[in-house]
């Protein structure tokens, strides 16, 4: 359930009539997510024809230092034609306002459905999609360093602990000390770069049949490596979702994708098995530790680590080193 703050009615109309978007109709929480509240929310409309759009509050995840940059990427990425939300400004022209000290947004309702088991076509979408991204973020003018690069992976996994790891699986300690030293020892720094989405999972993706409607979710978006954010996005669609069992079509899918758009310098497809074991190292490490410190009675659901351990095993295994080719 991701609607962790209780918002009246009156609350909610009042909100909305900062916007020029007509008169609150309907406020829904959302169910999926798990970092943000959520709520959809229908209006008479500016033209009073109607319209749907999405308030998100922010919890305790995301920084409000952080909302210029990515409400602002929002605004860039939808006005230079990405699938992307563009946010509603206030009268006052804001992208978002404080509410009892948390920050909310009002952003465009996009519509499509996250697909659990992607095709092939969906997922060459997707691979497009991401490239498309890339380049139409290049001259957005501000950065933001990546807070989940692989010091916050060792970080995360020393807080963790040798117990730790252990009560969550008897293999798992084993599994990051053969992986996490030399990951982050080759870690490149001289690939290009750029600003990234960094969790492109098919939740965060919108899709109608093989069309990509909407890329969400851009709360860990950051500048980084443009092959890091294949290398995540290849983690995140091409196993199943307990990790088990490797896709080679998707996995060719989404790298042809990807490269229709935008080609790989010989270095970039290079380091892609190096990058993937990162990419599967980072969210094993948050999800190992949100599993050992999330209270049993709290509202987000936990996410199993071992099926990012095992896409790390796969990734790690030489007899698997030529999927990127
Ligand atoms: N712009 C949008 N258009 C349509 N639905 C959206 C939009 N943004 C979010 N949603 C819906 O809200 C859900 C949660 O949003 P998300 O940003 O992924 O939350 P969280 O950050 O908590 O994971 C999504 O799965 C989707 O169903
Ligand atoms: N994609 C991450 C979790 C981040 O949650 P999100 O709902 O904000 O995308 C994972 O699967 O571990």
């Amino acid at each position: 359930m991701a609607v962790y703050t209780s918002l009246g009615a009156e609350q909610l109309a009042a909100l909305i009539a900062t916007f020029d978007v007509g008169v609150l109709v309907s406020a829904k929480g959302i169910a999926e997510g798990v970092s943000n509240s959520n709520w959809l929310i229908d209006t008479t409309g500016a033209d009073g024809r109607g319209a749907r759009f999405i308030l998100t509050m922010y919890e305790q995840r995301t920084e409000v230092a952080d909302l210029p940059f990515f409400l602002g990427l929002l605004d860039h990425l939808s006005a230079k034609g990405c699938p992307v939300p563009a946010t509603i400004h206030d009268r006052q022209g804001q992208a978002y306002q404080l509410i009892e000290g948390k920050a909310v947004a009002l952003i465009e309702f996009l519509p499509g459905v996250s697909v659990s088991k992607p095709t092939a076509g969906q997922a060459e979408a997707v691979g497009a999609a991401l490239a498309r991204v890339h380049l139409a973020a290049a001259d957005f003018a501000s950065a933001r360093a990546n807070g989940m690069g692989p010091a916050s992976w060792q970080e995360l996994l020393g807080a963790c602990g040798e117990a730790g790891l252990a009560s969550i699986d008897p293999a798992l300690a084993a599994i990051v000390d053969q992986s996490l030293p030399e990951t982050v020892a080759a870690w490149p720094s001289d690939l290009p770069s750029g600003v990234i989405h960094a969790d492109l999972f098919p939740d965060n993706v919108l899709m109608l049949g093989d069309e990509v409607t909407g890329l969400i979710d851009f709360y860990f978006a950051c500048t980084d490596m443009f092959a890091y954010d294949i290398a995540v996005t290849h983690a995140a669609w091409c196993f199943d979702a307990s990790g088990t069992t490797f896709s080679p079509e998707l996995s060719r899918a989404l790298l042809a994708g990807y490269r229709s758009v935008r080609m790989l310098s010989a270095a970039e497809q290079a380091a892609l098995p190096l990058l993937a074991r990162g990419a599967a190292l980072r969210f094993l490490a948050t999800r190992a530790y949100d599993w050992l410190n999330t209270p049993g009675d709290a509202l987000v659901t936990r996410k199993d680590p071992m099926a990012f351990a095992r896409r790390l095993q796969f990734y790690a295994d030489p007899a698997n080193a030529g999927i990127f080719a």
